[in-house]
């Protein structure tokens, strides 16, 4: 319980004192066509993630805009957790939704080509930095919303999974999951137990096998995202749905969210150092490095017909 507490405190302190206007936001704030408040302020200063925080509302829009489908590569995912530290420490921002600034895709997840070719040195930097921006957004104090605008496998699945709610475009051309497997690869366990939290033991045995992507409809049903909404919606929603959450206590929330959170966060942490190993070990082998070969060329040929 100590730790808990302690990993709360530390939570708490990035939480912020913003009073909302929830009557403003919700209609200033305008969806798919981001139609920002007056009051919304732009608080990028990178090229891959745009930040639009609103500080009479004190929720933030972080976008990823690295096309062409958003893969979480070694820069973007560099600039994500500088942009992130950048909002933890920002008092006027209580809430973070991560959507997508590009048409059809959330994010494609982890970019092949840094795993593909590349030197040990690079996938171990590679790792780490998605490890990081993971336990940044897993262990976030502030409530974090996934805008679900488009496809979402594998890593971008994971991204979603670290929100504390999600809310998917509904749309059957939108898939998401973890769908490593197909591509002849395998997620790691913190991946396997961010699904299994979300959608229990049998539904996670399932689908980390088969690699399945489910559509946005079958989504909803194994409670893999909260809810669905028309295009036109989903910003609108998410900002709600924010303001509901900025209704509880900060700290009675952090601290309740630490504790649901903490066997999970403790235990990748305690496997950090292995995991980096095994990942490089294991896309160093030449069967794994074929695999991800062939994956690429059936994106490229699937691309070409
Ligand atoms: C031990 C390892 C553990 C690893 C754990 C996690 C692994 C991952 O996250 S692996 C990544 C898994 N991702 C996928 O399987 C998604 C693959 N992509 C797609 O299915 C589609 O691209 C997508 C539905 C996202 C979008 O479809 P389209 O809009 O039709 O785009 P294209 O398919 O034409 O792609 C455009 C362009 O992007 C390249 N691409 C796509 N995904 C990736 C990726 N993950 N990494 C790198 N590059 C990617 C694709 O090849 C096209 O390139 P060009 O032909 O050069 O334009």
């Amino acid at each position: 319980m100590a730790s808990v507490l302690r990993q709360a405190a530390r939570l708490a302190s990035s939480r912020c004192l913003t009073q909302l206007s929830a009557a403003s936001s919700t209609s200033r704030l305008g969806a798919s066509s981001y139609n920002f408040s007056p009051s919304s302020r732009n608080a990028s200063t990178s090229s891959t993630i745009k930040v639009q925080l609103d500080s009479n509302t004190g929720v933030a829009i972080m976008m990823f805009q690295n096309p062409p489908v958003n893969s979480m590569s070694l820069d973007f995912m560099t600039e994500f957790v500088i942009a992130w530290d950048k909002l933890e420490l920002d008092k006027s921002c209580r809430g973070i939704i991560l959507t997508s600034a590009l048409p059809n895709v959330f994010s494609a997840g982890l970019d092949i080509m840094d795993m593909y070719g590349t030197t040990p040195e690079h996938r171990t930097a590679f790792w780490k930095a998605l490890q990081e921006l993971w336990l940044k957004v897993y262990g976030s104090g502030k409530i974090v919303v996934a805008a679900i605008n488009g496809a979402s496998p594998a890593g971008g699945c994971l991204m979603a999974l670290s929100c504390d709610y999600r809310i998917m475009i509904d749309n059957p051309k939108y898939k998401i999951g973890i769908n490593e497997t197909k591509l002849g690869i395998v997620a790691p366990f913190w991946f396997k137990d961010c699904l299994e939290n979300t959608v229990g033991y049998r539904m996670s045995e399932m689908s980390v096998q088969y690699g399945i992507l489910y559509n946005s409809a079958e989504a909803l049903k194994i409670g893999l995202v909260d809810q669905l909404v028309p295009e036109d919606k989903l910003i609108s929603t998410a900002t709600e749905t924010m303001i509901k959450w900025f209704a509880i206590p900060d700290y009675a929330r952090q601290i309740s969210k630490a504790m649901v959170r903490k066997a999970t966060m403790d235990k990748m942490l305690a496997g950090r150092e292995a995991d980096i190993t095994n990942f490089v070990t294991f896309t160093n082998k030449d069967s794994i490095q074929k695999s991800l070969g062939m994956y690429m060329e059936m994106l490229k040929g699937r691309k070409a017909k």
